[in-house]
């Protein structure tokens, strides 16, 4: 039985000036799924993903949440719906620990859902949640040092452990192994894999290994539009996205 559709887009369109940077984009993100979005550089990728949680508003086309119209709503709004991203670059705190990084992010969700003051106790149960995550994602034995001396790598699985603080039914991860070693960013793309089968991921990512062995599915923007959506099979044989990106048109 197929997932039931968490995020679509319907025929989203976005210009820069005489740059049309999304033509009549529209995608569905099922339940649990890993899909990536690809395309050569200047695609559109991260527009689509700035369009999708709010930092940018579509001339037009619609983008629904779990059913729900969200196409007006702030992007803050979104995020506390279960709509959360991480950036390309690292966006991190150097000076904290990630359990104070992470707690901090937890602390802010519950603040922003109205339950600031909950005593200590609750402080507690924050610090707890955030020691879960992190140890979820394989940074408990580091979860005390401070950021700025942990290996690369592990600094973007923390940016994906403030995204979980957040609780998100949607992760769409913007280049999350971006200027990690190519060793490194499989074991990053393994904790993606094995995020909760309840979380939804579309994941932006250059390195073609990757994408062909870790997305269940495969959509490829090209100047904009969608070339082609489809399993990873049929990406890796269509002649025209050899041609138009795996044939070098943009980096591979
Ligand atoms: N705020 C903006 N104003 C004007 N043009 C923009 C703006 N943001 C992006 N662009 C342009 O829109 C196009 C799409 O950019 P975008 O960053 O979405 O592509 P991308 O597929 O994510 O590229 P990359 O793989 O290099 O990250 C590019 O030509 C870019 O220069």
């Amino acid at each position: 039985m197929s997932e039931p559709i968490v995020l679509r887009t319907d025929a989203l369109r976005k210009r820069f000036g005489s740059l049309e940077v999304a033509r009549d984009v529209s995608l569905s993100l099922p339940r649990g799924c890993r899909h990536a979005l690809i395309g050569p550089n200047g695609a559109g990728k991260t527009t689509l993903i700035n369009l999708i949680t709010g930092q940018l508003k579509p001339d037009s086309g619609t983008i629904s949440l779990e059913g729900e119209d969200i196409t007006a709503t702030p992007a803050a709004t979104r995020v506390r719906r279960g709509l959360t991203r991480t950036f390309q670059i690292n966006t991190l705190f150097p000076d904290l620990t990630p359990l104070e990084a992470v707690t901090l992010a937890v602390c802010e969700r519950q603040r922003t859902a109205g339950q600031f003051w909950r005593g200590l106790f609750a402080h507690e149960e924050a610090i707890d949640e955030s020691f879960a995550i992190l140890t979820q994602l394989g940074l408990g034995d580091v979860a005390t040092r401070t950021t700025r001396t942990l290996p690369y790598g592990q600094q973007r699985l923390l940016e994906i452990a403030l995204a979980l603080a957040t609780r998100p039914r949607v992760l769409l991860l913007d280049e999350p192994a971006a200027g990690v070693p190519k060793d490194e960013s499989a074991v990053l793309f393994d904790v993606i894999s094995a995020l909760p089968q309840d979380i939804s991921v579309l994941f932006i990512e250059h390195d073609m290994d990757i994408v062909f062995r870790f997305a269940t599915r495969i959509v490829v923007l090209v100047a904009g539009g969608v070339l082609l959506e489809a399993d990873p099979e049929t990406v890796r044989t269509d002649p025209r996205v050899r041609e138009v990106y795996l044939g070098g048109a943009g980096h591979a």
